[in-house]
């Protein structure tokens, strides 16, 4: 996204960052705090001295839409996506989904009054954002209420018509807007149609015209105004024009290819006034707000939700990533330790093979769990490396692990990452990758396996069990350590350490709790055939678990 200053040329330079800051006007200064207003402020200032911690708090006025994707929905979805609490007064209740608006069913004005008198007399907001207004009644009742309880700002999203083209608010609403409403906004956000029937159904259709629309909207009353143009015809550009009573600023993004682009209004004045309960200039309220939207459009530009053709798009960007886990990908089992192969780029390198046919010879081997190891990788390789395994495992329903990089497994959005006890801590590590993600821990001494448990890891890697040269300087806990970790531990336990098919019974028969495979390296990938050795490995773990199970 681009955003200029222009006074004059609407297209000059980007100006320089300070002086765009400095002739931003605060929205806080731009308003008179009455006494009751500055006895909030100290109310708030004693609830932070009190050690409570107060946080940022949008009030939204606005219609329901059944289909969730714009009006009351939007606004707590984007507030909830920018770390703002977000409590709401519902102005109407509509009947609505991706094709259209079915029905509207206003609410009562005295009871829009009472919602406003419940929250705004109790729970103080720092803003208040605006929807879907459809009457005059409920605008004098919301307005009156604005007085006796002041907040920082105002948005107004002058909502009129649903991106159906279904009607909200009819032309009765505006002299309301115009005479009582926009006169208390601290910034209003109308398309171009609303612009246009706020200023008596001019057309608009440049750039320029946006411009002199602002304008003439400012001189209604707002202390700002947003005239989004995304409406605009014959521009591969959008362009959203913000006055501030002095200067223009143009705010330009390449258009998002998609059709799901249902409530990107009220959620870009929600996300605006989430940022301004934040404490942001209305600059910057703008611009990060404008941020915000676009890149959820992005990311869900292809889910499918509704047969309409407006689709809501996902505020919380969680979506897609939870369709292609539910349908790709199984929660992690303790059987899926049975033959961990890690890989070794060096290895392969001498072998004259890349990362992913070893991968993929490792799998029809018989591995069962994959952990890319990549010591000496540039980023970007790790990473494409990352993502051609991802594909090749999630294919073979197999879990797909990072050793250390934590980033590079969120790039890749891999299963899961593996870490030693100087890694990135399993509980930091967890709250990065959330519930659902593996996380294996190297761990050596009944404590270290006793504290994985508590941190919240899901399986331990014990080793070294026998010498090895793959990893320097490693300590060698033997089978004994092995059996003793695996005793003490609440978790699935996987044996690494210089394990091949000479000795890869004596650890499977060691037959203790919790021990369910081995974690493998030069075995498989510091030999000829990768997926010979996978095999014949894979058999004679095989043949141990039947020998043990006889035991029993
Ligand atoms: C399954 C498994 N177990 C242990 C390790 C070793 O991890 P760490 O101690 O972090 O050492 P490095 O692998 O990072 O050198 C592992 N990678 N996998
Ligand atoms: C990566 C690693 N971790 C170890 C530990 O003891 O935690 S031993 C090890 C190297 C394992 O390679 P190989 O199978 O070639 O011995
Ligand atoms: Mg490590």
């Amino acid at each position: 996204m681009g955003y200029y200053c222009c006074s004059q040329a609407l297209h000059s330079t980007p100006i320089h960052h300070q002086f765009r800051h400095s002739i931003v006007r605060d929205f806080r200064k731009s308003r008179v705090l009455n006494s009751k207003a500055m006895q909030r402020e100290e109310e708030r200032n004693h609830s932070a001295a009190s050690g409570k911690v107060r946080v940022p708090h949008v009030l939204t006025v606005a219609g329901s839409d059944s289909g969730a994707g714009a009006g009351i929905q939007a606004d707590l979805k984007a507030c909830a996506a920018r770390g703002v609490y977000c409590s709401t007064v519902i102005t109407a209740v509509t009947a609505q989904n991706t094709l259209g608006v079915q029905g509207v069913n206003v609410v009562a004005d005295d009871f829009v009054g009472e919602q406003l008198k419940s929250v705004l007399s109790d729970m103080h907001p720092d803003v208040v954002k605006t929807g879907m207004l459809p009457s005059p009644g409920i605008v004098k009742i919301l307005c009156r209420s604005l007085k006796e309880f002041q907040v920082r700002a105002l948005v107004v999203d002058p909502v009129m018509v649903s991106t159906s083209g279904d009607v909200l608010a009819g032309p009765i609403i505006l002299d309301s807007f115009r005479e009582e409403l926009l006169p208390m906004a601290d910034i209003v956000t109308p398309n171009l149609r609303e612009a246009s029937a706020l200023l008596g159904g001019i057309p608009l259709e440049s750039v320029a015209d946006m411009r002199s629309a602002a304008k003439s909207i400012h001189d209604i009353g707002p202390r700002n105004v947003l005239v989004k143009g995304g409406d605009l015809p014959a521009s591969s550009d959008a362009v959203d024009v913000l006055f501030d009573g002095k200067d223009f600023y143009e705010f330009r993004s390449s258009r998002i290819k998609t059709s799901n682009t249902h409530g990107t209004g009220c959620s870009l004045a929600s996300s605006i006034a989430a940022e301004l309960a934040r404490g942001s200039s209305v600059f910057f309220a703008v611009k990060t707000a404008k941020r915000y939207v676009e890149t959820a459009l992005d990311y869900s530009r292809d889910i499918l939700i509704g047969g309409g053709s407006q689709g809501p798009f996902d505020h919380l960007m969680k979506l897609k990533n939870n369709a292609v886990n539910l349908q790709a990908r199984r929660p992690f089992e303790p059987r899926d330790l049975l033959l961990y192969a890690v890989t070794d780029s060096r290895m392969n390198k001498r072998w004259g093979r890349s990362i992913s046919d070893a991968v993929k010879a490792a799998i029809e081997g018989g591995a069962t769990i994959v952990q890319l190891r990549e010591k000496d990788a540039d980023t970007r390789d790790f990473l494409e490396a990352a993502k051609t395994c991802l594909e090749i495992c999630s294919s073979h329903n197999v879990p797909f692990l990072i050793n250390d990089r934590i980033d590079i497994a969120l790039a890749c959005d891999a299963d899961g990452i593996h870490v030693g006890q100087s890694d990135m801590p399993v509980r930091v590590a967890r709250s990065i990758l959330g519930p659902d993600k593996i996380i294996g821990i190297s761990c050596k001494t009944p404590q270290h396996a006793e504290k994985a448990w508590i941190d919240g890891a899901d399986y331990i890697g014990c080793g070294g069990v026998f010498p090895t040269n793959t990893k320097e300087n490693n300590i060698t806990v033997g089978l004994d350590g092995l059996r003793t970790v695996c005793i003490g531990s609440n978790l699935p336990v996987v044996a690494i350490g210089g394990i091949g098919i000479s000795n890869v019974g004596r650890v499977m028969e060691l037959g203790v709790p919790n021990l369910e495979g081995v974690a493998v390296v030069s075995a498989l990938f510091d030999r000829e055939s990768v997926l010979n050795e996978t095999r014949v490995l894979r058999e004679a773990i095989m043949d141990s678990v039947r020998a043990v199970k006889q035991r029993i």
